[in-house]
């Protein structure tokens, strides 16, 4: 079967109730349990679903969703299988080879398991950084072994069109090696960029613009999280890791100890080369995703000034406008006198909104 009307999600951490909110908005029937009671509560506030009696669980849902780290995920997996949670099983966790081979191991019935990770994210965790369309236009991987049922997979498969992802069925070892890629390396690259910001002082750090903050922005996940996805996938992390240096060598090879004078022909040749493969490298991720992504709202940036109340004030006059915030951004860099206050609306109030804001002396950047 792959109609979805009753589903369970175990974890209700940013993916489970990411997932939890875009079926509830398909009217999908949610039942939430996570063992941190906190997490729990604000899932079941934001309206992701309610609470799952452990005890009575009543009949199966259509299927379970384990949004837990991947370390547990084995041992959930076949928790929720023995006590009959659900007729199919998924997850979400970031690596598959180590999550499928432990699950075997446990002696969890694959038939019914399809492990997935839908390739949505946030450097952010825990239920308060959750969006229903946090899945929208991006890819979700579904790994299911060769005694997956048929109608296992396709209900694991019309979870993520649900969600608003397109699902891709691939193997666990090319999962891992292509996440490694797309995911781990890139991850494990801009922590290396950000921590150079330990050493910088407090003027360099004012001139941050946004070129930093995109290159770094993922460098702000958990690392206790991160540290679990990379000792699952070690090899094809580091493969990439040993090139990306290697790259970084060689430009660094090329400019150290001279003058900008010095810099010869060759030396510029050998930095063009790895920017010219990076913009085609740039090049080559699907648009389609990213594009489809974003979201249907028209942002009007409005400068600020970086005193106490200046966003209440703002605020006051977007209400004042009648006109709803539907997500809002704060660009602001330390030691500048003002900000940025990123305001997402409607596309259709924007016009107004930023005439309105203007007329009352805001600073709008429309
Ligand atoms: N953070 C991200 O952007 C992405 C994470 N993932 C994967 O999704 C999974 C969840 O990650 P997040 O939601 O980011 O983490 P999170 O920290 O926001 O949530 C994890 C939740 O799992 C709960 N949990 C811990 N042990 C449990 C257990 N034994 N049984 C049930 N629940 C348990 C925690 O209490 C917490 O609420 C991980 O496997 C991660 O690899 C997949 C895609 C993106
Ligand atoms: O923050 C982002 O943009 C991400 O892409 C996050 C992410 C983190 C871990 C995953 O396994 C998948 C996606």
């Amino acid at each position: 079967m792959t109609g979805i009307e009753r589903a369970a999600v175990v974890g209700t951490g940013l993916i489970g109730t990411s997932i939890a909110l875009a079926l509830r908005e398909h009217g999908v029937e949610v039942f939430l349990t996570d063992p941190d009671t906190a997490s729990l509560r604000l899932a079941c506030d934001l309206g992701a679903g309610r609470p799952l009696d452990t005890e009575a669980p009543g009949r199966p849902a259509d299927i379970a969703i384990v949004a837990a780290p991947p370390a547990v995920v084995p041992a959930v997996v076949r928790d929720a299988q023995h006590r009959g949670l659900a007729h199919v099983y998924t997850d979400a966790a970031s690596v598959k080879d180590g999550v499928i081979a432990e699950a075997v191991r446990r002696g969890c019935d694959m038939s019914t398991f399809v492990p997935g990770h839908p390739m949505g994210g946030r450097e952010k965790h825990g239920p308060s950084a959750a969006r229903a369309d946090l899945f929208l236009g991006r890819s979700w991987a579904l790994c299911p072994t060769a005694k997956a049922d048929p109608g296992a997979v396709a209900t694991a498969t019309a979870l993520a069109r649900m969600c608003g992802a397109e699902p891709v069925t691939l193997s666990a070892a090319a999962h891992d090696r292509a996440v490694a890629l797309v995911s781990h390396a890139p991850h494990v690259t801009a922590a290396a960029v950000a921590a150079r910001l330990l050493g910088g002082d407090d003027t360099a750090l004012a001139l941050a613009g946004q070129g930093v903050r995109d290159v770094t922005r993922v460098a702000g996940g958990d690392p206790a999280l991160w540290v679990e996805i990379l000792r699952n996938n070690p090899g094809p992390v580091a493969e990439l890791l040993e090139e990306i240096a290697d790259d970084l060598q060689g430009t660094a090879d090329a400019m150290r100890g001279r003058a900008p004078d010095q810099v010869g022909a060759a030396a510029q040749e050998r930095v063009r080369d790895l920017l010219d493969r990076g913009r085609r490298g740039h090049d080559r991720i699907p648009g389609k995703h990213g594009a489809q992504r974003t979201p249907a709202y028209t942002v009007v940036p409005v400068v600020i000034p970086d005193e106490p109340g200046a966003l209440g004030r703002l605020f006051v006059a977007v209400g004042a406008a009648q006109v709803n915030i539907e997500d809002v951004r704060i660009d602001h860099s330390p030691g500048l006198p003002v900000g940025v206050a990123q305001l997402s609306v409607l596309p259709e109030a924007a016009a107004e909104l930023s005439r309105t804001l203007a007329e009352g002396g805001w600073s709008v950047h429309a």
